[in-house]
């Protein structure tokens, strides 16, 4: 199969790396030159533009879109639309918001394929995990890039029509943030309270066995191992917040209750005035373990 992918950063070069390895044929393009770069280094075939990606790829033409979530993922559309039919599949692999899939799936002349996807870079050696949501032919002819993509075959699924796949991750990233908030309070206690412990051997021991074991709690121990158990200078600070945001707000207009994850967003926004939380100094260290996203230092 052939695959054009738009957006070679942290997550766009590991599709572009899965796929090829599992034999397939990769046309790449990003506003950055050395990302694509990088991406033909890897073995895959560079366009210097969206119009030169859209020429290089065959009939029947399928494109991964590994951009920022908002106005690139529109800018890029915008490009693609003439050279697209009903024929064709655009796969969006961003954290895009769901109402804006179901939009795009509407407006967009070829099939549309939103598509949540966890593991993030550090994950990238096992492959990702795969929420799709659009029209069954397609992802079923795509089925041979997200087995690559995906963990295997175990690791994608469809779930439902346009906006499902990207409605999934949504939801998916307001439990994250709820379980680092509950990792991050744990820890706390155990550094403000009664014994000297060594949090990374807590953290390993957890892993070890324990019912609260999972590869947050392993990032975890990375992070007291790095970092110390102290965390050392890693600052109470966290970035990001806009998929916890909208889980957040579809439990209020559905009228399900989400303390957790609303005060696990709170904390995030409460991090943004002061300095001082350990909790929120783990979640902000988690982050990159996950995601590789800067983490925010102490002066
Ligand atoms: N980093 C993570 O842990 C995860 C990220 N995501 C989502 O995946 C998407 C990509 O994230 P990352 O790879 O982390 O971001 P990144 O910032 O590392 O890479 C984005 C790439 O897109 C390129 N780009 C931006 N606008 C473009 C355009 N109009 N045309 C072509 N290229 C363009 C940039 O030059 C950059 O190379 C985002 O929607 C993000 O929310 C999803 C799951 C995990
Ligand atoms: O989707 C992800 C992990 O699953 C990304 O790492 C995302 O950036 C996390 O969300 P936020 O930026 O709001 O912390």
């Amino acid at each position: 199969m052939e695959l054009g992918v738009i957006g070679l950063g942290r997550m766009g070069q590991i599709v572009v790396d899965r796929t090829l390895e599992a034999g397939h044929d990769v046309v790449a393009f990003d506003l950055e030159p050395e990302a694509v770069a990088t991406a033909a280094d890897a073995g895959a075939e560079p366009a210097d533009s969206v119009a030169d990606l859209v020429d290089r790829l065959g009939d029947d033409k399928h494109i991964w879109l590994m951009v920022p979530a908002g106005g690139a993922v529109d800018a890029t559309l915008e490009e693609l639309e003439d050279h697209l039919d009903e024929d064709d599949v655009v796969v969006d692999g961003g954290n895009s918001y769901f109402e804006d899939s179901v939009r795009r799936a509407e407006s967009t002349p070829a099939a549309y394929l939103d598509c949540g996807t966890s593991g993030g870079p550090a994950g990238a050696h096992l492959g990702f995990s795969l929420m799709v949501g659009g029209p069954e032919w397609a992802y079923d002819e795509l089925t041979p890039v997200f087995d690559a993509v995906a963990t295997g075959p175990d690791g994608h699924e469809r779930m439902g029509p346009a906006g499902s796949g990207h409605y999934v991750k949504m939801v998916h990233n307001g439990v994250e943030y709820a379980l680092m908030q509950t990792y991050g309070e744990g820890f706390e206690l155990l550094h403000e309270g009664r014994y000297d412990l060594d949090l990374e051997s807590v953290a390993s021991v957890w892993n070890n066995g324990a019912v609260i074991r999972s590869w947050l709690l392993e990032l975890c121990e990375e992070a007291f191992r790095e970092e110390g158990t102290d965390l050392g200078d890693v600052a109470d600070r966290i970035e990001g917040g806009s998929t916890g945001t909208w889980t957040v707000q579809e439990g209020l207009e559905q009228e399900v209750p989400l303390p957790l994850i609303y005060t696990a967003l709170g904390e995030r926004f409460g991090s943004r005035a002061d300095d001082g939380r350990f909790s929120r100094r783990l979640a902000n260290r988690l982050r990159y373990g996950f995601g590789r996203h800067e983490v925010p230092r102490r002066e």
